[in-house]
């Protein structure tokens, strides 16, 4: 079966056309916002915990939709270029909605910009720029090379930034997004003074904990935590997916050699 066989099931309503170029951009139509939706959905498929972002390609050509892909993870294809793989010589003409601005670096991967200019795409919408020194300017790069690009409304960019949270946090301020989580009693406390009382919250806040941490990268504590509490830090329970952050233990204690920090579950 063709790659293009494979998805033609997907038929949409149509798609206006670009026959010139380059083009002044043109409001979006719902069919446009229906595949940008699409776009989405594909890209919250890629890995939570990544140093890549999750992003969504959808080729349309002829109101049909002819290839699409999603980033799965660092040193995997790009959205763009699983997609292209898909389309084959279909993408010639074709319209790509992408959920983030397509990169122009060479990296773990060849630049996706080039890959569209070279596989003939005609007209890009893309939800969100690349903010990223090394992978910006995408946008420029394809209206160069004479094709219609346009930057969907706020609302698609909204998606995108929640389904990529840490990732444009880091890239936009050049330092990792930090979630900080504590417990405290009503009246301000995290234990009681003779550290008797371990846990002073409930499943349901401890299961978010869990949760929290499938979807870090990393867990960090103080020696005073590690020593107190003797904490696992890996992820347990439905939150687990395969991933437990690297577990970092700042101070100048060092930990007992029974510390369940030191279990072979987790790198530390
Ligand atoms: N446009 C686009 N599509 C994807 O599917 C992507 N993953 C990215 N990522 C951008 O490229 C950087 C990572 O590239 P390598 O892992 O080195 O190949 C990432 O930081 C984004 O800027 N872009």
């Amino acid at each position: 079966m063709s790659a293009r066989a494979g998805f033609l099931a997907f038929a949409i309503a149509p798609v206006h056309v670009h026959d010139g170029r380059p083009k002044e951009p043109m409001a979006l139509s719902p069919q446009d916002e229906q595949m940008l939706d699409r776009a989405l959905a594909l890209a919250a498929l890629g890995s939570l915990v990544d140093p890549n972002p999750r992003v969504g390609c959808v080729l349309v050509r002829d109101e049909v939709v002819v290839g699409e892909g999603f980033h799965a993870g660092a040193g995997t294809a790009h959205a763009e270029a699983a997609a292209l793989a898909q389309s084959g010589e279909s993408a010639r003409g074709a319209t790509a909605f992408i959920t983030l601005e397509p990169c122009t670096h060479v990296g773990r991967t060849p630049p996706c910009a080039q890959a569209l200019i070279d596989a003939g795409v005609e007209r890009v919408v893309f939800v969100a720029a690349d903010p990223s020194e090394r992978a910006g300017g995408g946008a420029a790069l394809l209206r160069e090379a004479g094709i219609a690009v346009e930057k969907a409304s706020p609302r698609f960019e909204q998606s995108s930034r929640a389904l990529n949270e840490a990732w444009f946090f880091a890239a936009e301020h050049g330092r990792p997004h930090v979630t900080w989580k504590y417990a405290t009693t009503l009246d301000g406390r995290i234990a009681a003074a003779d550290g008797s009382s371990r846990w002073i919250t409930g499943d349901a806040s401890r299961a978010d904990v869990h949760a929290l941490r499938a979807r870090s990268g990393a867990v960090v504590v103080g020696t005073g935590t590690a020593l107190t509490d003797d904490p696992a830090l890996t992820v347990r329970g439905s939150a687990y997916t395969g991933h437990d952050p690297l577990r970092v233990v700042v101070g100048h204690r060092d930990l007992p050699a029974d510390s369940r920090l030191l279990e072979p579950e987790g790198e530390i």
